[in-house]
C-alpha cells in the first residue's frame, strides 16, 4: 500500500492532499492547469517541504531525503546529458547503484522501451519521443520503487506522442514498478492508468479506479468529449473482411480499421451517445456489435438526455446516452436486463 497526506502553504495557492491505494499499477494524477499536481508529485519525492506523512508498503519515508526515498522522476523535458550516448546515459545511475541493491536487467530494460537501435548514438541528436524514452530508461534502471513522471508527454507532437505511448503502456505491470502519472490529458489517463486521482485547486477530490471514475456522469474526464467507456481487452488478428475482433470477459467485439497489430492487450474506447439500447436483439441493423447489458443506474442528465450505467457481462462498465423518451418507451429501470446496441468502437491510441 502507499497512503500520503501532504499540507502546504504558499502564497496564493495551498496543497492539501490525501490518499491510500495499491502500491501497484499506473495512477494518473488529473486535473487542470495549476491544480497542484507537480506540487504534489514533488512532495512524493521530496522535493517539497511539505507537512504530512507518506508510507510505502509498511515503511515511513516522511522525512528522508530525495535520494533515500529511491523514486524515480522524469520531467517533461527530458533532462539527458547531450555529450553522452544513449547507453551512458541510461548506465548513468545504475553504475552507481549502492551494494545490496539488485541491479535491473539492461536488455529487458532497454528492450521494453525500444531503444537497442539507439544505444551507441548521442543523446543531443535524439528526437523529442527518444528522448523521453531514454529519460525513462534511465530511470527504471536505477531500480525505483515508484516512477513519478511528470506529464512526459506533453512537449510532444500528436505524432511522437501516438509513437511513444505504446512503449509507455504495460511498462509499470513489466518492470513491477509502480507510476506516478501527472497529466491533463484525458486520453494519456484513459490510455495508461489503472486507477485516477482526481485534483481540484489544491485538493485530492476524488481517488478511484479507472473504470469507477468512468462511470460518473460528471467525471471531469468527460469535460470536453462527453461520457465514454473504457474495456479491457485482447486485440486478436484482423479477418479477411477488415473486421478485428477484440476480446473481453467470453465475449467479442468487433473493431474495424484497428490498425494494430493482433495478439495485445489492449482498451477501447466506446462513446456513451455511441450506444443504444433494446429489449432484445436486433435483427436487421447495420449495428455489429449486440451486448447483453444489465443496467446498473440511470443518471438523468437534463435537457432530455439520460446516461445509463450498465455492467456487462464479466463486470466490465458501459455508459449509453439515450433520450429521456426512448428511456420512458423502454421502461429502463435498475437491474434491469437489456442489449446495449453499439455504433462505434474505437482502439485508445
Ligand atoms: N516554485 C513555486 N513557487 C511558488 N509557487 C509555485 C511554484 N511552483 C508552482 N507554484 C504555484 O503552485 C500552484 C500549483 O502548481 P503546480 O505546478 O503544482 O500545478 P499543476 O497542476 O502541476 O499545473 P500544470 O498542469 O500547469 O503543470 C500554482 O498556483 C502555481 O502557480
Amino acid at each position: 500500500m502507499i497512503s500520503a497526506r501532504f499540507k502546504l502553504v504558499r502564497p496564493g495557492f495551498c496543497l492539501d492532499a490525501a490518499f491510500e491505494q495499491p502500491s501497484t499499477g499506473v495512477t494518473a494524477l488529473f486535473g487542470p492547469s495549476g491544480c497542484g499536481k507537480t506540487t504534489l508529485l514533488r512532495c512524493l519525492a521530496g522535493l517539497e517541504r511539505a507537512d504530512g506523512e507518506l508510507w510505502l508498503n509498511g515503511e515511513s519515508l516522511h522525512g528522508l531525503p530525495v535520494h533515500r526515498r529511491r523514486f524515480g522522476y522524469v520531467f517533461q523535458e527530458a533532462s539527458l546529458f547531450n555529450h553522452l550516448s544513449v547507453r551512458d546515459n541510461l548506465l548513468y545511475g545504475w553504475r552507481r547503484l549502492p551494494k545490496g541493491i539488485t541491479r535491473p536487467n539492461v536488455n529487458e530494460v532497454v528492450g521494453w522501451l525500444g531503444l537497442s537501435h539507439l544505444l551507441a548514438q548521442g543523446a543531443a541528436s535524439l528526437s523529442g519521443g527518444q528522448r523521453q524514452r531514454v529519460a525513462i530508461g534511465r530511470a527504471l534502471l536505477t531500480a525505483p520503487r515508484l516512477l513519478l513522471l511528470d506529464e512526459p508527454l506533453s512537449a510532444l507532437d500528436t505524432q511522437a506522442k501516438r509513437e511513444i505511448l505504446p512503449w509507455i503502456e504495460g511498462l509499470s505491470a513489466r518492470a513491477g514498478v509502480p507510476v506516478f502519472y501527472v497529466t491533463h490529458a484525458p486520453d494519456e489517463v484513459e490510455r495508461l492508468a489503472d486507477r485516477v486521482i482526481f485534483m481540484a485547486r489544491g485538493r485530492t477530490t476524488q481517488v478511484e479506479p479507472l473504470q469507477q471514475a468512468m462511470a460518473r456522469p460528471d467525471s471531469t474526464l468527460f469535460v470536453e468529449q462527453g461520457a465514454a467507456s473504457i474495456l479491457e481487452g485482447t486485440l486478436e488478428a484482423e479477418l479477411e473482411d477488415g473486421r478485428t475482433p477484440f476480446a473481453f470477459n467470453g465475449q467479442t467485439l468487433w473493431l474495424v480499421h484497428a490498425r494494430r497489430q493482433g495478439g495485445e492487450r489492449a482498451r477501447v474506447r466506446i462513446q456513451a451517445s455511441d450506444v443504444s439500447l433494446a429489449l432484445a436483439p436486433v435483427a436487421g441493423v447495420s449495428i455489429l456489435n449486440q451486448l447483453p447489458l444489465r443496467l446498473v443506474v440511470l443518471h438523468q442528465l437534463g435537457e432530455g438526455r439520460v446516461l445509463v450505467d450498465g455492467k456487462l457481462d464479466g463486470g466490465q462498465r458501459l455508459l449509453a446516452e439515450v433520450s429521456a423518451w426512448s428511456a420512458g418507451q423502454l421502461g429502463l429501470h435498475q437491474g434491469m436486463a437489456c442489449y446495449a446496441l453499439i455504433k462505434a468502437v474505437a482502439l485508445v491510441n
